[in-house]
């Protein structure tokens, strides 16, 4: 089931304003246009000296006019004789070699601030040419690869993206996923009837597909394979899906409307034709019934790949969670290994034949001798699959291996749910 997941098809790439860019992910190498730093400045706020006295042993001077932060100065002739105040960020003029910080300085006369004033006389202590000198391409210089293709835009890349003056970038285009649940049981609307519930799958799934940088459409459907197929139609004619994640419909009772909706379009194409089809059980425990199909849509000359996971709540996250989410999300937080130890009073007993994925909060041990970072991993008691708001509670599942028998201390495999907090 895993590999189908891996013929997900790339979206088109797209240009995106820089503000809308960070979690995206480039499809070119970004060259930077500019020297940043643009020109030499000041590290600090202090007096700056010509190479030549910079290392005079002659420690007097006499206080020259100031140089500011963003002033330009032309024709500026510096002597050696003379120490400028000069302020962090300022352009360090052609003649001036080095910066010594005030605190380090000791005026003689009348001050300004912490400055010596204008004309007065400080002493400066000797340094080095060059000290104190951002140097213009110290960071990045012109021409050099400024982020990659591949590369996940984060905040700080969006800085230094801005700091070069780029308003725009070309980047992986967003997936657009149709999120398909509902059930003649769930409410389309916010006052359910006698025995009905509300949705909480479609908002979940729409969150959960955001914080992966896919847009989604939400498709609230009823027990009725025939309107289904009618809405799916004109949802896919809308939205071009590349994707359609459903939950629900899928197991063993009398109105499985997906299951039902799937096997009379493949008796009567419309628009849509089913490519490929998979329904049955994958041995985890919640998430077990699962659904994967491949659907044609005249017009279109992809298929568009169908995964229809369980409607119990918590199996549809972790469905999403473990199988969805490492192919749209490929941040080593969601597809790298983590492990941590087992705290629990009681032991713990494997199922049968199934892998089980228990809701769990993750702390990070604080043992200060402890130099590795060491997770602690306290399972949820519960396991129903309908138990919603205690998953809200959990940040990460953490595995457990059929017919294992665990006992406090063991190390397990987890999966985080979201950041990690203490991370
Ligand atoms: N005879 C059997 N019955 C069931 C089996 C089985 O193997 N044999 N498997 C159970 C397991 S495990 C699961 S998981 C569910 C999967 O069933 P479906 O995918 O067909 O889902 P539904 O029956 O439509 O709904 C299950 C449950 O979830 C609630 N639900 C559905 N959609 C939503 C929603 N959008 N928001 C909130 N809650 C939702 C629904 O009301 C049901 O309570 O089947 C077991 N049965
Ligand atoms: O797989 Mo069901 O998902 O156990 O609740």
């Amino acid at each position: 089931m895993r590999e189908r997941f891996q013929q997900l098809p790339d979206p088109e790439p797209e240009r995106v304003a820089l503000a809308q860019a960070n979690g995206r992910v480039l499809t070119e190498d970004i060259l930077a246009p500019e020297n940043v730093p643009a020109f030499p400045n000041s590290q600090m706020d202090g007096y700056a000296l010509t190479a030549h006295a910079a290392v005079s042993t002659s420690r007097i001077f006499t206080v020259g006019a100031d140089i500011a932060a963003g002033a330009s100065l032309k024709n500026f002739v510096p002597e050696d004789g003379i120490a400028y105040p000069i302020m962090t960020g300022a352009e360090v003029p052609a003649g001036l070699s080095a910066v010594v910080p005030e605190e380090k300085c000791e005026p003689q006369g009348e001050k300004d601030g912490s400055f010596a004033a204008f004309q007065s006389e400080v002493y400066i202590p000797t340094t080095q040419p060059g000290q104190f000198v951002r140097q213009p391409g110290e960071d990045i210089k012109v021409g050099e690869i400024l982020a990659r293709a591949g590369e996940k835009i984060s905040a700080v890349l969006v800085g230094a993206l801005a700091a070069q003056g780029i308003k725009e970038v070309t980047v992986q285009g967003a997936r657009r996923v149709l999120v398909v649940t509902g059930g003649d049981e769930v409410a389309a609307n916010d006052t359910p009837a006698p025995s009905h519930i509300r949705d909480a799958n479609g908002p979940m799934l729409i969150q959960l597909l955001a914080e992966d940088s896919a847009i989604s459409k939400h498709l609230h459907i009823q027990d009725d394979p025939q309107k289904l197929i009618h809405h799916l139609d004109q949802a896919i004619h809308e939205f071009s899906p590349h994707l359609i994640i459903s939950s629900g419909g899928i197991s063993h009772g009398k109105f499985e409307v997906i299951k039902n909706a799937i096997h009379l379009l493949m008796e009567n194409p419309t628009e849509l034709t089913v490519q490929k089809l998979w329904f049955g059980h994958v041995s985890q425990q919640p998430g077990g019934p699962q659904g994967i199909m491949e659907l044609a849509h005249r017009g279109s000359s992809e298929n568009i790949l169908w995964l229809a996971f369980p409607g119990n709540p918590v199996s549809t996250l972790i469905s999403y969670r473990m199988f969805l989410r490492p192919h749209l999300n490929t941040s080593w937080y969601y597809t790298g290994t983590h492990l941590g130890k087992l705290q629990t009073a009681e032991p713990l007993e494997g199922l049968a034949g199934k892998t089980q994925y228990r809701r769990a909060t993750i702390t990070r041990a604080s043992s200060e001798s402890n130099a590795t970072a060491e997770w602690l991993i306290e399972p949820d008691p519960q396991t129903g699959s309908h138990l919603l708001h205690r998953a809200a509670q959990a940040n990460a599942l953490v595995e457990i291996e059929p017919n294992k028998h665990y006992t406090n201390g063991d190390i397990l495999r987890w999966y985080p749910l979201s950041t990690i907090e203490t991370m």
